[in-house]
């Protein structure tokens, strides 16, 4: 079988974005979201496979700034829309398209790609490591009471088009991404992505609304929700589904979140994806009311591996030399010295002996400051070779707040 791999052509793009579709199951993406994604994608930056002209291979890289620790926004490949036809699956051409991207990743100077996976399993051959989780949760707000901080009451609440609105969300957005690694800053265009509501997609739920928070007239937090009305015998037991919410301060925040888990009719809050150490978790009365579950959420993977590790900055002082194994990207393998604080670090290959050892890949999920060294020292990930070592990187890599992405892409 010969298969042509190639940048994707701009009039390529609907036997491109169809074959994304079949290996997705087929079912064609709703018209809303196919002209956002048509409007999204950058053409010179994706791949197509052909085997003569029917397309059996797809995959974007997004161009995308990523917080990291420190609040530094580094240029980032965000891989998505990887697919390969059933009928040439397991002969790879997901593989080679992988050794396209991260070479092109590398020769554009961007230290980083991530995504998010269908399957966990796929990635980490690739050297990506999960490196954040997302929170799910379903409040019983029957049961469940928010105690809230001073101040909350001062916070007023205006229910607006989400459409009108979205300036005012995206703002507040904006003003959080350098505080939490793991946030995307979004470029023009990105900020259709939480205004999608195909009718369709429902699922007998309400259209989008959104709620803003205001002090003195400032906009300084927001929530873009759906409800779901429903009735059993004993009365209303609607469902409050969170799409998305921002706040700048904790008076703010409890405002909002006081405001969808006290809903007349409603019963219950569905929370999809929000950071693992999200506050509302102190605020609640029972937790285990809560039903928390967490799944894997952001894959990092170091490209170029001194820039990435140069652009964040550090909990406490770190002195390491990092021994490296990249399969994938060998430029990646080898001795590193790590000299690090929190103000910035400088990294570079040395001859000295390793303190710790490790791939690509654990670097990765440690990366964000979510995953700890120690924990993956732990599963035999990550050896030590200088007693103190782990403990000091560990502390070092780790971050203050939980890294976290708001969305899929
Ligand atoms: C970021 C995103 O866009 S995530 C979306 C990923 N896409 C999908 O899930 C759509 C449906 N699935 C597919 O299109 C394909 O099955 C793909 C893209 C996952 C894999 O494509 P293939 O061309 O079959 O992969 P390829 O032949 O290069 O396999 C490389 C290796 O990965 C393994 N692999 C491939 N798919 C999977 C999987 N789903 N789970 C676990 N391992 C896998 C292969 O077994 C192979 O392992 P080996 O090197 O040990 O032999």
């Amino acid at each position: 079988m010969t298969t042509d791999l190639r940048a994707l052509r701009p009039a390529e793009w609907e036997p491109w974005f169809r074959q994304l579709e079949l290996a997705f199951g087929g079912v064609p993406e709703h018209p809303q979201e196919r002209e956002l994604w048509k409007a999204l994608t950058e053409c010179e930056r994706s791949i197509g496979v052909w085997d003569g002209d029917v397309c059996v291979g797809t995959a974007g890289a997004f161009t995308f700034r990523l917080s990291v620790p420190g609040g530094a926004l580094v240029p980032t490949a965000g891989v998505t829309m990887v697919s390969v036809a059933s009928t040439h699956r397991r002969r790879g051409i997901l593989t080679s398209m992988m050794r396209r991207q991260l070479d092109d990743v590398f020769a554009w100077g961007e230290p980083l790609a991530v995504l998010t996976a269908s399957e966990p399993a796929i990635y980490g051959r690739f050297g990506y490591g999960i490196a954040t989780r997302q929170l799910r949760a379903e409040i019983d707000t029957d049961r469940v009471r928010l105690s809230v901080p001073e101040g909350t009451d001062d916070v007023a609440l205006r229910l607006a088009p989400p459409e009108e609105a979205s300036a005012a969300c995206e703002a507040v957005y904006a003003r959080l991404v350098p505080g939490r690694p793991g946030m995307l800053a979004r470029r023009p265009g990105w900020e259709r992505l939480p205004l999608l509501d195909p009718p369709e997609e429902r699922a007998g739920g309400s259209a989008l609304q959104c709620v803003l928070a205001e002090r003195d007239g400032e906009v300084v937090g927001f929530a873009l929700y759906s409800t779901k009305p429903e009735w059993g015998p004993a009365g209303p037991k609607g469902t409050v589904r969170l799409r998305h919410m921002g706040a700048l301060d904790p008076a703010a925040y409890a405002a909002v979140w006081r405001f969808l888990c006290g809903m007349d009719l409603m019963s219950a809050v569905q929370v999809g994806n929000r950071p693992v150490d999200d506050p509302w978790q102190h605020l609640v009365s029972d937790v285990r009311r809560c039903d928390l579950r967490e799944v894997d959420g952001l894959h990092v993977r170091l490209v170029d591996l001194p820039a990435a590790l140069e652009a964040r900055t550090y909990r406490a002082p770190v002195d390491v030399v990092l021994e490296v194994d990249d399969v994938f990207c060998p430029w990646n393998t080898g001795r590193w010295r790590l000299s690090g604080d929190p103000k910035g670090a400088t990294c570079s290959r040395t001859d000295d002996a390793a303190d710790l050892a490790l791939s690509v890949r654990e670097l990765g999920a440690a990366y964000l400051g979510g995953v700890s060294l120690a924990s993956l020292a732990g599963a035999g990930l990550v050896r030590e070779a200088r007693q103190g070592a782990l403990a000091e990187a560990s502390l070092a890599f780790g971050s203050a707040v939980a890294p976290w992405l708001p969305h899929g892409f």
